[in-house]
């Protein structure tokens, strides 16, 4: 591609084609593991800036980083609301911009939805190879959204659960949930019952108060905590923070964004990229917590293996 070519334009389904698992999650782990070395020669992401949309009870989120090893400088620009438990307008959506590094010319402007979705479940998986416990067989599963989907995909395509459960506060949308993907899931009509003895939970909820208490969580569980992204926000209760050891993406964000961990004064035990890297251990045996924020530097592997992949299709 030249620098003077218009940037190209790669639209959702063509991302849902070009971005698989198999690829996305081996780089993750690279990206994660260098992002904790805090090596500015290497990798550079700051913490996202996040713009108020008062007026709409939203945000935008300006999400850029440059990683060397990859050659890849890209911002994400994902908006996000506070919506009512029953719309059914989307929570995010987004928007990747690739550029060339070496002269700025911007070489693509990809969607950003299914990056978020793909990225976002896949780095769970991770969190979940790393803590969940060893013969892991329930997953549950609270909230039936877009992150629900992807990360109902990615955990069946990595790990074997003899039983996967779901909950949402409206039935319908969990029973939508549950028709609409491949395989057999339980709907459940309370958190309680959805995660009773579960050895995996995933929140991927709306919620901006606690959903999840640590007095229904089996001791050992790991729990995948995506939602609750903004400081005064909460998915999970303050016993389930304290108890658990807690695991984040990035601790500049945990501390500045998550209101699960600013509120109840959890201590952050490591960043993912520590255990990938091996410097800090994966406590399988007790009660973990995975909080995720969300990092640019997930968005540009994901931007860079679509774009690498879109210009080859483009060559044959
Ligand atoms: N950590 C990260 O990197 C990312 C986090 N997110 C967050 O993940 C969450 C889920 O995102 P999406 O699936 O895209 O949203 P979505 O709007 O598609 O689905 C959210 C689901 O949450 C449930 N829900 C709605 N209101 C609720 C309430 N008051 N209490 C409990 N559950 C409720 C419903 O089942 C709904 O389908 C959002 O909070 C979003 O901001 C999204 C992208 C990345
Ligand atoms: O990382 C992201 O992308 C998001 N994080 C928090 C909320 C919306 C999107």
């Amino acid at each position: 591609m030249d620098m003077t070519d218009s940037p190209a334009v790669i639209k959702q389904d063509e991302v849902e084609g070009l971005l698989l698992y198999k690829d996305l999650i081996p780089r993750l782990e690279v990206a994660m593991g260098k992002f904790s070395k805090r090596n500015s020669d290497e990798l550079i992401q700051p913490v996202r800036t996040v713009i108020p949309l008062q007026k709409y009870n939203g945000f935008l989120g300006l999400m850029p980083a440059y990683m060397v090893h990859e050659d890849v400088l890209c911002t994400k620009m994902v908006c996000f609301y506070k919506r009512e438990s029953g719309s059914t307008l989307p929570s995010t959506q987004a928007t990747v911009l690739v550029f060339d590094p070496e002269y700025g010319n911007l070489k693509a402007v990809i969607n950003g939805d299914v990056i978020t979705a793909k990225r976002t479940a896949a780095v769970s998986a991770i969190s979940a190879k790393l803590l969940m416990p060893g013969q892991s067989e329930v997953l549950a599963i609270l909230g039936a959204g877009h992150q629900a989907v992807s990360h109902y995909q990615v955990f069946t395509e990595t790990f074997s659960f003899r039983e996967v459960r779901v909950w949402s506060p409206r039935r319908e949308t969990a029973a939508k949930f549950a028709s609409s993907v491949d395989g057999a899931v339980s709907v459940c009509d309370s958190v309680e019952e959805a995660v009773r003895g579960a050895d995996v939970i995933v929140t991927v909820t709306r919620a901006t108060e606690p959903v999840l208490l640590g007095k229904w969580v089996k001791p050992g569980a790991h729990v995948a905590a995506v939602g609750a992204c903004r400081p005064d926000w909460r998915e999970l209760d303050d016993d389930l923070m304290r108890e658990a050891v807690v695991y984040v993406d990035s601790r500049e964000g945990a501390t500045a964004e998550s209101g699960d961990i600013i509120l109840s004064g959890a201590e952050v035990f490591a960043e993912l990229g520590e255990v990938l890297n091996g410097n800090k251990p994966a406590h399988r045996k007790k009660t973990t917590v995975f909080k995720s924020l969300g990092m640019g530097v997930q968005d540009a592997v994901s931007a860079k293996l679509v774009f690498d992949q879109w210009e080859q299709q483009r060559k044959l």
